[in-house]
């Protein structure tokens, strides 16, 4: 989805405050009424008036019809608006580059500060896939939604609650001294990180040392269990590899970027997902590099004895008192369940050999016309 930033520098306060006002009236209106927004936002009529017909044009909030009455529903384009003026307020984004990711689930663009230094800003658009086959509208329209549809169900607050979760993660590794991005900032569904220098993984054809990074990977996975953690959709999408300089020679460094599935060791399909991070890095050192361990496992009951070893901290536990509490991790993962969101562990498996080669356009050309996911992995508990 384009990010068009054109009008974000002419909007005035009273055009802000009309907007916010549609953003809080669809808390609990599926439509908000046009004398709601007029109150909401605290301007005069007049302004109200000019704002709204102003915000429409720009797409940043759209005219619906129901039943009953008229009125506003804000879009993608207008909640996009609000983050990125929280962030520029916040002097975390200053300006907003190329797009350089479509994802089934999020747009990436490269954003930068003030000072010119470039970031990465990941925008969680969970629910454009019903979107855009219009099954949501029709449903939405049709009948009068229950509360926890409107709010708990809704886009807007799932989009959110991804970017929350894959920030409090970020926060969380990236404190404990894993290879993440360095976060900057979040706001509703988008958040602000490290712009790292590399390539995903899949688009790595030759690596000098394969064993060394099998090895690596590997204990980045253990390390992940030790801090009672399960990747879930650990594979060549979500390793970018960057170059770093060192005495003897390049090495290439690993660094993990993406969590949608993150799990606590103690969540009841952990083992699963531990064990499909495992095989997925197998089979693709296996098919790209031509390399495969000596080594069985490692396995998860091993892994679970790292647990907590030696005061090391839990960040199962700690992102859960952070702020990504597990209610909202339950409501994120019932919703990622329906709607057939299973990060990209299923397309890492269905690639073979004659298709890896043109993979990074293959995976988004799939995530275009894929629209209605069922990666169909079959997870054996139901939590
Ligand atoms: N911090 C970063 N630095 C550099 N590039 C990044 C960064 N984050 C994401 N990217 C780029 O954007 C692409 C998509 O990122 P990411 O996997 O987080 O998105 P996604 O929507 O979850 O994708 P998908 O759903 O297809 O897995 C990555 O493959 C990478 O090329």
């Amino acid at each position: 989805m384009k990010l068009d930033t054109k009008a974000l520098r002419y909007l005035n306060p009273s055009d802000w405050r009309t907007l916010t006002a549609v953003e809080t009236g669809s808390r609990n209106h599926e439509v908000v009424p046009t004398p709601l927004i007029a109150n909401l936002s605290k301007s005069s009529v007049g302004d109200v008036q000019r704002s709204i017909s102003l915000l429409a044009k720009a797409n940043l909030i759209a005219k619906v019809k129901n039943a009953k009455y008229d009125g506003y529903r804000l879009t993608y384009g207008g909640l996009d608006y609000l983050a990125l003026h929280s962030l520029q307020k916040g002097n975390i984004v200053y300006s907003v580059g190329n797009q350089i990711g479509v994802g089934k689930e999020s747009d990436i663009f490269v954003v930068s500060d003030e000072k010119g230094e470039q970031r990465v800003l990941k925008i969680h658009r969970l629910g454009r896939v019903s979107f855009k086959k219009g099954v949501r509208n029709k449903r939405d329209y049709a009948r009068t939604r229950t509360q926890k549809e409107r709010g708990a169900g809704s886009w807007m607050y799932m989009s959110r609650l991804a970017a929350v979760k894959e920030y409090a993660y970020l926060q969380a590794l990236h404190d404990v001294g894993l290879s993440v991005p360095t976060p900057l900032g979040q706001n509703r569904h988008h958040l602000v990180m490290s712009l790292v220098d590399g390539f995903p993984l899949r688009q790595i054809d030759k690596v000098p040392d394969a064993a060394g990074l099998y090895a690596e990977l590997m204990e980045m996975l253990l390390r992940l269990c030790s801090l009672g953690l399960i990747h879930g959709d650990f594979n060549e999408f979500n390793i970018l590899i960057r170059e770093e300089e060192g005495g003897d020679g390049v090495k290439l460094i690993p660094v993990l970027i993406d969590f949608p599935q993150m799990v606590s060791v103690d969540h009841a399909n952990a083992e699963f997902y531990f064990n499909r991070d495992v095989e997925c890095v197998k089979r693709f050192f296996a098919r790209r590099f031509g390399f495969s361990s000596n080594e069985e496992g490692p396995f998860f009951k091993d892994a679970r004895q790292l647990v907590g070893k030696d005061g090391v901290k839990r960040l199962d536990v700690e992102v859960e008192a952070s702020g990504f509490s597990r209610k909202m991790a339950k409501e994120l993962e019932a919703y990622m369940k329906e709607h057939g969101v299973d990060g990209d562990a299923k397309a890492s498996e269905a690639v073979d050999e004659e298709t890896a080669d043109s993979d990074s356009q293959s995976h988004e050309e799939e995530d275009d016309d894929d629209s209605e996911r069922d990666d169909g992995v079959s997870e054996p508990v139901t939590s």
